[in-house]
């Protein structure tokens, strides 16, 4: 009897063989329906600090238990960059490791923040949306909103809406309206306002007092920031395994060296929160509100480096606490050759200047 182990052999025996499949096509999700997520996550201190000091976020109140108390937190949090990554990372293996593209995320919020390590975290996603991808017959669009919950009490500690391009069992014919909408909304050339204005520092009056210069004249406060993230191993393959997503694009360069990437591709979060690390180096953030109309224009992979751009929208004196005011930020990540990444709006707290 030949042994299976003779490369003839087992390659005949891997072609014959069918394959316990992982993951779901866009056939198997039907609006309405209700996922409980199996994987569950306990938000350790070390998971926060791998994913925040990789990211380069270094806010000292998710470091130091002195920063943590002036800002009126109990220890250092788990960062809510974090909780996110940890919420959907835990969603994959349900919805989205069969592959395809994670477009876009919106109403991202923290009903129960402050979240403090030990939290366990359960996870469950509600399919809101099933579409059918006019430029892509091989894929279909779905959406889910998921709710990430303290799985002792039950409080929602972060939910959102996620959009991602879904392989499908059948390819259908498409109608190719999203390609032809493309072409012909190409080029009606760049409409910048004429002048950039940076804020002078990071506290809540610099970016009014930018706001207050750019309403005046034909001008955007807007800026880019100085570091950038080259993307390796770690950030790229380590980090979204450290949350439990399973997807193929982040580890499997076997798979992905036959998709269009060509290689493994930094997971959507990573990427977002390596960006935003980069915009919270240069102000003082309070608390984080929420982020909408996040999108993911291109891949990140090993070898790319992520910086960041930001276009501050609008502040408002208002906040949870006295000691801050509330600004509406629009950051775009890009890489090496000045190609956006990720786009996406951000509302937080910025402290107030000490008087
Ligand atoms: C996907 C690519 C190839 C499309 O590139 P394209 O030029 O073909 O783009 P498009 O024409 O703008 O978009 C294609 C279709 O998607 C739709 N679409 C587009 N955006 C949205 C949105 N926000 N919400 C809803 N729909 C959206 C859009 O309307 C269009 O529909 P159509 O086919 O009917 O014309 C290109 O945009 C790309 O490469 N993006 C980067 C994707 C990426 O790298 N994501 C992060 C890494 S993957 C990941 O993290 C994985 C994760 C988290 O682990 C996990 O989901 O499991």
């Amino acid at each position: 009897m030949t042994e299976w182990t003779d490369p003839d052999t087992f390659a005949q025996a891997l072609e014959r063989a069918d394959t316990k499949e992982k993951g779901n096509c866009f056939e198997d999700f039907e609006e309405g329906d209700v996922i409980e997520h199996d994987p569950g996550l306990t938000l350790t201190r070390f998971g926060n600090e791998q994913w925040m000091s990789q990211t380069l976020n270094h806010d000292p109140a998710y470091w130091r238990t002195d920063a943590a108390a002036d800002r009126g937190f109990e220890e250092p949090p788990i960062h809510p960059d974090y909780l996110t990554a940890a919420t959907l990372g835990i969603t994959v293996e349900d919805l989205s490791e069969k592959g395809g593209y994670f477009l876009g995320r919106t109403d991202v919020r923290f009903p129960g923040t402050p979240v403090y390590a030990g939290t366990e975290l359960h996870v469950e996603s509600e399919v809101v949306n099933c579409a059918t991808s006019s430029s892509r017959p091989e894929y279909g669009i779905v959406s889910w909103r998921t709710r990430g919950k303290d799985a002792e009490t039950g409080e929602v500690l972060c939910s959102y809406e996620r959009t991602n391009m879904i392989p499908r069992r059948e390819p259908v014919a498409t109608d190719g309206s999203g390609a032809a909408a493309a072409e012909e909304s190409e080029d009606n050339g760049p409409d910048l306002p004429e002048e950039f204005v940076a804020p002078e520092g990071g506290y809540f009056e610099d970016f009014v007092e930018a706001l207050e210069q750019a309403d005046d004249e034909n001008a955007a406060v807007a800026y880019r920031h100085e570091r950038g993230r080259t993307q390796d191993d770690v950030t790229v393959a380590s980090l979204p395994l450290a949350t439990l997503n399973t997807a193929k694009q982040h580890h499997n360069v076997d798979v992905m060296s036959d998709s269009p990437s060509g290689d493994i591709v930094t997971y959507g979060d990573v990427t977002r929160s390596t960006a935003l690390g980069h915009a919270r180096s240069d102000e003082e953030t309070w608390r984080e509100v929420g982020f909408d109309d996040e999108s993911f224009h291109t891949f990140v992979a090993v070898g790319d480096t992520v910086y960041a751009f930001t276009r501050v929208l609008e502040a408002d004196d208002t906040a949870s606490s006295d000691e801050a005011g509330t600004v509406r930020f629009e950051h775009i990540a890009f890489n090496q050759d000045d190609e956006p990444v990720y786009s996406g709006t951000r509302t937080a707290e910025i402290r107030k200047r000490p008087s």
